[in-house]
């Protein structure tokens, strides 16, 4: 049975809004029609000619809503579908007995089948693109849908990265949209060897666990806060593709991949995508630890050259011993808005945060002129936002893909391949 409580200090979302005007209307009950899926791992409904954001539903159903955002003037309402009065066909079973309403936060689709789950994150990136970007998928990837990763078909024991929270001694993850820690004995999502963290207790003075489960050896566990002045330890990591095999080395603490299929998948979608010739100049912006940067290096060779450019420093050094000494790798520690990129590039790859990459660093890619520009995007909107404005710049989607990197969860993960107008769809 889950129980929760609140963190010491803090508040949860609810209490945390000051001066709301109107009625507060938490905790009231609403019977809903539910429309589409909407970004954010909720569903669209109305009441009264306003939207409700309702998660733990489907497009189709009716359900019973308990109101958990928003007052009687607020411009839309957040609710949580409490009973389900009309079932979508794709509803099932959760997994995980922690998920629902007032529950864990940490996935949205637990009660979506597998197959259904991904249709959903086609249709929001489909929706996505044609309402922020104008771009209609129909013309540009007619075929997209977003695709399976290898390995685990039930979409459970993926996840080999778990950022968990600590209360008085208790490790457990936040509800949605709210500070207060739901304590849960496992979380099928993850791998099996993280629930014996789970099942733990910790001193008074840890406030957060993150767990690792890297491609060799054991589960890393660091509690937080560290020490000062302690190192993490790092990490290796294989990443197998038709190209190669690599190692890598990565802060425990660092950004990787979190689903084990999903650096191999990706670093073969970008080298296909982006063909990388001997002697072109790469550029490879929010480079991490060097996994795209590295496999460009072997393919441009030493008569070509690349550029990776990563703001975390701690990466870049990895990425440094990552790229096993190559002298035609050039490793910037640095904000791309604030980075020279130098003067032309033949292939530029970029990988942002969810946050994208904004209008500025579009500009300056373009500015390049690159050949190809492969974009490997983790928010479907910040990619259509940015992909508007490469579309200002001359640069057209010629091609693109989505994976189901975080199965259960909202999250998607596309590659868009961009060329310069004319060149775009000419294969
Ligand atoms: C999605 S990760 C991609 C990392 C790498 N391409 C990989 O696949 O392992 C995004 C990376 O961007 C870095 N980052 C975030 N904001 C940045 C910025 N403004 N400038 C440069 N790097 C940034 C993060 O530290 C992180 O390593």
């Amino acid at each position: 049975m889950a129980t929760s409580r609140s963190a010491p200090g803090r508040r949860s979302g609810m209490n945390r809004r000051k001066a709301r005007k109107g009625r507060p209307m938490e905790g009231e009950r609403l019977e809903l029609a539910v429309e589409g899926v909407a970004h954010g791992g909720h569903c669209v409904a109305r009441h009264e000619g306003r939207v409700v954001f309702v998660r733990h539903t489907l497009p189709g159903e009716r359900v019973v809503a308990r109101i958990t955002e928003g007052t009687s003037e607020s411009k839309f309402l957040r609710a949580d579908a409490v009973e389900v009065l009309d079932a979508s066909p794709d509803r099932v079973p959760a997994p995980c007995p922690f998920s629902g309403p007032g529950m864990c936060g940490g996935c949205d689709w637990q009660h979506v089948a597998l197959p259904a789950q991904r249709a959903l994150k086609t249709q929001v990136v489909r929706e996505q693109l044609q309402r922020i970007a104008k771009i209609d998928l129909d013309e540009v990837a007619p075929d997209f849908t977003v695709e399976e990763l290898p390995g685990h078909p039930d979409g459970l024991r993926w996840r080999t990265r778990l950022e968990l929270a600590v209360d008085d001694g208790v490790a457990g993850l936040r509800e949605h949209r709210s500070h207060r820690l739901v304590e849960i004995d496992d979380c099928v999502v993850s791998d099996e060897g993280f629930t014996a963290a789970l099942r733990d207790r910790f001193d008074a003075s840890v406030a957060g666990l993150d767990l690792v489960r890297p491609s060799v050896g054991d589960i890393v566990g660091i509690e937080l806060p560290q020490p000062k002045g302690e190192k993490t330890p790092a990490v290796r990591e294989i990443v197998d593709t038709a190209h190669g095999s690599a190692e890598f080395d990565v802060s425990a603490r660092g950004f990787w991949q979190v689903h084990p299929a999903a650096a191999s998948t990706f670093l073969d979608v970008v080298l296909d995508a982006t063909d990388p010739q001997e002697g072109e100049r790469a550029v490879d912006l929010y480079c991490g630890v060097g996994l795209f940067t590295r496999a460009l290096a072997d393919l441009v060779g030493p008569s070509g050259s690349v550029l990776g450019v990563e703001a975390d420093a701690e990466a870049i050094e990895y990425a440094r011993t990552n790229m096993g000494g190559a002298r035609h790798v050039d490793l910037l520690a640095s904000d791309v808005a604030k980075a020279n990129l130098g003067t032309g590039a033949d292939v530029v790859v970029l990988d942002p945060p969810r946050a994208g990459a904004g209008r500025d660093v579009v500009a300056t890619i373009a500015d390049l002129a690159p050949r190809v520009v492969t974009y490997v995007a983790c928010d479907p909107a910040a990619l259509a936002r940015d992909l508007g404005y490469f579309a200002e710049r001359g640069y057209d989607v010629d091609a693109l893909r989505g994976f189901d990197a975080f199965p259960m969860t909202q999250h998607v993960e596309c590659i868009a391949v961009l060329r310069p107008r004319g060149e775009a769809n000419a294969s």
